[in-house]
């Protein structure tokens, strides 16, 4: 088994196809935020404290009323079945096995019913969704999520048009393979809704407001950076927001989102729980975003390379790795649980 993420990435590359790799390693344009959101945890250094005495440290946090074990979810990815035949089931089983929170991608090649019964009763689901065009597909899209019993909703707010991901025009990758749908818009989008998710360029907090008279579930945003929209998010009644750039995918340029995190997190001011995405790929990221603000993070791709690497077993082994790496962080800089990890952790390292 590979011993860091890095080694995933690299048999993961050596198996898929050199598509499907581009497809998922990729970003938009010249893939400045892409790389930016790695490179900016490397620019930052840990300050530790010593003699504290954690004898074990505590990873378990609680977030939206609900248990995980570890402060790392799994981000939404699409398209799980073009790592593995059976995709998103055993991601929802390591998912499980971990007690670690779930993500579902409103993407997913295996329908959410299908998801949840593979994660069984103990692993939370929650829900991602793009607001589409057509407000029924919208509303039938988040009843399907209640009735398969997903505990929140991730709306995604930073994919109003298709960022451009020039691999894919270079490799012709514009549509799935194959034998591959979104399941979960079958028989609620028509044919051509299975085979292509719409993005809602109109999308506004009056979409989010609807949402919320639609629905009982908690509301989070995944994808927003600037500390105003986040002040937004909290008065308009959402329970959690993602600080994400949709991993370098969309608006190239963007702010690396560890970089974006303190002055969100500072606006925000312990109300709701903000979380990040981006570029996590080390325990010792994790614990710079906790210190920066963050009550948790997700990863996207490290889930897919573990995927095509060893199925359910490889996403094991990512989330455990992750996990392993944040107790030996957490260790080393004194902290015996997350609310231990303070801000004086951190510093930017000297130019
Ligand atoms: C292949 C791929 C598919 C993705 N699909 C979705 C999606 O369906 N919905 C969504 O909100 N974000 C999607 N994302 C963005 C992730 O949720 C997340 O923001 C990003 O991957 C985090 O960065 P990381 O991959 O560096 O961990 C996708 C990312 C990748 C790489
Ligand atoms: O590729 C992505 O980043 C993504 O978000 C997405 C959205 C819809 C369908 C497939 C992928």
């Amino acid at each position: 088994m590979p011993l860091s993420i890095r080694e995933f990435e690299a048999l993961a590359r050596d198996r898929l196809p050199a598509d499907v790799y581009d497809f998922v390693a990729g970003g938009a344009e010249d893939e400045v935020t892409l790389r930016a959101n790695e490179s900016a945890f490397g620019r930052l250094r840990l300050l530790p404290r010593v003699l504290r005495g954690p004898a074990t440290r505590e990873l378990g946090v609680s977030l939206l009323g609900m248990d995980a074990t570890m402060p790392v979810l799994i981000a939404p990815t699409a398209f799980h079945r073009l790592a593995h035949p059976e995709g998103e089931k055993l991601t929802a089983r390591a998912a499980a096995a971990a007690g670690a929170i779930m993500i579902v991608s409103m993407g997913s090649t295996v329908a959410i019913e299908d998801i949840a019964d593979a994660g069984g009763q103990s692993l939370a689901l929650w829900f991602q969704l793009y607001v589409q065009p057509d407000w029924a597909v919208t509303e039938a899209l988040v009843r399907r999520a209640e009735r398969a019993g997903c505990r929140a909703l991730v709306v995604t707010v930073d994919l109003t048009v298709f960022g451009r991901r020039e691999r894919d025009h270079r490799n012709g990758f514009h549509d799935l393979p194959e034998g591959l749908h979104c399941e979960n818009l079958r028989g609620i989008a028509g044919e051509r809704g299975v085979r292509q998710i719409e993005s809602t360029p109109e999308l506004s907090w009056e979409h989010i407001d609807r949402l919320r008279a639609t629905t009982a579930l908690p509301i989070v945003l995944k994808g927003l950076m600037h500390p105003l929209d986040a002040v937004m998010a909290v008065g308009h009644g959402v329970s959690g927001v993602i600080v994400s750039n949709h991993g370098g995918r969309q608006l190239d340029t963007a702010m690396a989102t560890i970089d974006a995190l303190p002055d969100v997190a500072e606006a925000v001011n312990g109300r709701i729980p903000v979380l990040l995405d981006g570029g996590v790929r080390r325990g010792t990221d994790v614990v710079k975003a906790l210190a920066l603000g963050a009550s948790a993070v997700a990863v996207g791709r490290p889930v897919i390379w573990g995927l095509a690497v060893a199925g359910a077993a490889g996403v094991t082994q990512v989330l455990e790795l992750l996990r392993d790496e944040t107790d030996r962080a957490l260790g080393l800089c004194g902290c015996a649980c997350l609310h231990e990890v303070t801000r004086d952790l951190v510093q930017a390292a000297p130019c």
